[in-house]
């Protein structure tokens, strides 16, 4: 196995029934979800701001004892394919009339009742542009085709990991990702939308097949008629027996990284004054996560993250975690006195890439390193990995170390369910793709703030970084 300094090879998704009252009458030809009364701002503010608000206070407001559901009759509309990645086009696409709307409702055409009515589903999303507006549309619908409760992040930000480990620790059945990955983000680029299911990973071809039939067939969108929710603060909205909590996006997925981790060894190793390290946030997702969990807990200094603050157009950046789109830190981290150990992740905050002081580690060796040191580095692995993975053009640096520490191992095609499946089966801990993807069986997306600790917590366990790549040469 060779050390990586210079290879550049891989450039990498209710009202109940009982007491709403449900109108299939319906209302004139012209009536849509634009113009029902049921407010859907197609015009978003223009205006780039934070998407962090400041108010964190909990509260419960009470709506009325039932909701009315509408009836929206809708044509089907072409190009709606989804794949598990979910669907993906220009902000543009999105907001043309009943777009959105369509989707979400041939999706929940597509699910048996048990797993939506009166259920529990999670919404979040990367808080790139239009993502406020959709949350507005996606509550709607979700009360109208009767779930019980949406469980939405403040100002509709929740990291694609976050959701996964949200679905899970809360046992919801399932849950919508708002994003474009590591697509850029305002009026003229993309949006995405995705659904994962109950075990938190992204919906099998069975169902995607479904919704895509379903969107050539669609006519009547079931919407409900309640004001737009305040995603801005978090607690509690009821609706008759529908209800909105607006979560804090940060704290499920802390408790989640606590229980991973060790917190206090992490601690050790960002307090030495002789370890350098930076973050770039890309002005992404986990920008909200890398002041509370970095700074906040593991003792980061506050200037170690750059490009913190979420913005709708990512500061009209392109959340790619590469040497092209991070060439910011790409430059500090090639400084002669640059930090120790850099790192960046992309738009919903699952792919993520990782620097030394001048070198880059290349997607299919760092989940090789990771493999390598778990057991040794972090609590959740002390019982030793149950398999390893890579997908197909991932490089053989993980079947080494599968060899050598006789874990079981999985060359699967491409597609990060392939690796949940392996999970779910209990075969598997920790997986990687060439594509900026690592991830384990914590929750069922692959993660980039999770792999940042990781390395840290690897880090503390060699001596520095320059060690590691030097102990996995001898393998
Ligand atoms: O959501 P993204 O980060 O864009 O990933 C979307 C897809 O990209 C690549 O094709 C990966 O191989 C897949 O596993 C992943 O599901």
């Amino acid at each position: 196995m060779t050390s990586t300094y210079t290879r550049f090879d891989t450039v990498f998704l209710f009202s109940r029934f009982a007491g709403a009252k449900y109108s299939p009458l319906l209302p004139s030809p012209s009536f849509t979800l634009s113009t029902s009364g049921i407010h859907l701002r197609t015009k978003p503010n223009s205006r780039f701001h934070s998407i962090i608000a400041s108010s964190s206070s909990s509260s419960v407001v009470a709506g009325t004892d039932s909701i009315e559901i509408k009836s929206l009759p809708t044509k089907p509309i072409e190009g709606q394919k989804t794949g598990t990645s979910g669907l993906r086009k220009k902000v543009k696409v999105f907001m043309e009339e009943n777009y959105l709307a369509n989707w979400i409702q041939a999706l929940f055409n597509s699910l048996p009742p048990e797993d939506y009515k009166d259920a529990t589903l999670v919404l979040g999303g990367d808080g790139r542009y239009f993502n406020k507006e959709a949350s507005q549309i996606i509550i709607k619908i979700a009360a109208g085709n009767g779930v019980g409760q949406i469980l939405v992040g403040k100002e509709g930000i929740l990291s694609t990991p976050a959701v996964s480990a949200v679905i899970r620790k809360r046992k919801a059945n399932g849950g919508f990702i708002m994003s474009a990955s590591h697509n850029p983000g305002g009026p003229e680029y993309d949006w995405g939308i995705k659904f994962n299911y109950s075990s938190g990973q992204p919906a099998p071809e069975s169902i995607t097949d479904k919704i895509y039939g379903n969107t050539l067939s669609i006519s009547e969108i079931k919407v409900a008629e309640i004001p737009d929710i305040d995603l801005s603060n978090v607690g509690v909205t009821k609706y008759g027996n529908f209800s909105v909590e607006v979560i804090d996006p940060v704290s499920d997925y802390l408790e989640l990284m606590e229980e991973v981790f060790d917190f206090d060894l992490i601690r050790g190793l960002l307090s030495r004054s002789d370890f350098g390290f930076m973050f770039d946030a890309m002005h992404a997702v986990t920008g909200a996560y890398a002041k509370p969990i970095f700074v906040d807990n593991l003792g980061a200094k506050p200037d170690s993250i750059s490009n913190g603050v979420p913005l709708e157009d990512f500061g009209h950046g392109h959340p790619d975690p590469n040497l092209t789109y991070a060439k910011d830190l790409v430059d500090v981290m090639y400084r002669d006195d640059g930090p120790d150990f850099g790192a960046a992740s992309d738009g919903d905050g699952d792919r993520n890439m990782v620097l030394g002081n001048k070198f880059f580690v290349t997607p299919s060796d760092s989940v090789a390193i990771i493999a390598a040191n778990a057991q040794e580095a972090i609590p959740y692995f002390h019982a030793g990995p149950k398999g390893l993975a890579r997908s197909m053009p991932t490089s053989g640096a993980l079947d080494r170390v599968a060899e050598k520490l006789k874990l079981p191992f999985f060359e699967v095609p491409t597609g990060w369910k392939f690796f949940g499946n392996l999970m779910d089966a209990g075969k598997l801990s920790i997986c990687g793709e060439e594509s900026f993807g690592t991830g384990s069986d914590h929750i069922r997306e692959k993660d980039g703030i999770c792999l940042r600790m990781v390395f840290r917590s690897i880090l503390h366990c060699l001596t520095a970084f320059q060690e590691i790549l030097r102990h996995l040469d001898l393998w």
